[in-house]
C-alpha cells in the first residue's frame, strides 16, 4: 500500500492500494487495518456507505459531520469515476479554505483519505458510478452540515459548470455563512 499527501492540503492522502493482477482480472484487500497502522493511520471504521450516481456531472456535497460526530472518510469507486474533493475547514489552519481534487475511478482503484474537519464532496464523471466509502463516526442528522460547491472564496475547479444537485445541496450556504466547530 502507498500513502501519499496531496499536494495542496497535507493531511489528505491518496491511499494506493497493492492489487494483484492475473488473466482472471484482479485481486486487492481494499482495506487493511494492520497496513493503516504501519503507515502511523491509527483509524477505526464503523460504518460503510455506497451510493450510486446514475449521470456523470453530477455533485455531491460539499458535506461534513460538527463535532462531535466529525467522520474521518476513506473514499473509493466501485465502478465509474469521480473528481472528489476535500477542503480544510480547520480554523487556524495555514491551509483553511483551500481544497484539493483527485480523480477516483474504478481502473486506477486509488481511494482518499479526509480526515475530520474537512468537508468532502465530488462529481462524478462518467454515468453509473458507485462510491463506497468507510467512516470513523455514525451518521448523525442533527451534526450534518454542508457548504456551497460553487463558493468562490474557496474556487473550486470542478469539471462541470451546471451539475446535477439534491435539494438540500442547492441551498447550502457559503464558506463564510457556514457553521463549523473544527480547529486545528
Ligand atoms: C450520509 C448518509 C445519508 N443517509 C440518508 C439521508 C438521506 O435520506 C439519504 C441521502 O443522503 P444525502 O442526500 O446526504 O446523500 P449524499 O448527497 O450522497 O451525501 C453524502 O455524500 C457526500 C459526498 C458525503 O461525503 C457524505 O458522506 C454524504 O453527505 O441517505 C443515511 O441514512 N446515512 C448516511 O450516512
Amino acid at each position: 500500500m502507498h500513502v501519499i499527501a496531496t499536494k495542496q492540503l497535507r493531511d489528505v492522502k491518496i491511499i494506493e492500494p497493492a492489487s494483484y493482477e492475473d488473466p482472471r482480472g484482479f485481486f486487492m484487500e481494499s482495506y487493511n487495518s494492520r497496513e493503516f497502522q504501519a503507515a502511523g493511520i491509527s483509524l477505526a471504521f464503523i460504518q460503510d456507505n455506497q451510493s450510486l450516481s446514475k449521470e456523470a456531472g453530477i455533485i455531491r456535497g460539499l458535506h461534513y459531520q460538527l463535532e462531535p460526530k466529525a467522520q474521518t472518510k476513506l473514499v473509493r469507486v466501485l465502478t465509474g469515476a469521480i473528481f472528489d474533493v476535500a477542503v480544510d475547514l480547520r480554523r487556524g489552519s495555514s491551509t483553511f479554505g483551500h481544497w484539493t481534487g483527485v480523480v477516483l475511478s474504478e481502473s486506477n482503484r486509488r481511494q482518499l483519505l479526509i480526515p475530520k474537519g474537512f468537508a468532502h464532496g465530488f462529481c462524478t464523471l462518467v454515468p453509473n458510478t458507485q462510491v463506497f466509502y468507510k467512516t470513523d463516526e455514525y451518521y448523525t442528522p442533527e451534526c450534518d452540515r454542508g457548504i456551497a460547491w460553487d463558493d468562490d472564496f474557496i474556487g473550486i475547479d470542478w469539471p462541470v459548470r451546471n451539475p446535477m444537485l439534491s435539494l438540500k445541496d442547492r441551498d447550502l450556504p457559503k464558506l463564510d455563512e457556514a457553521e463549523i466547530n473544527f480547529t486545528i
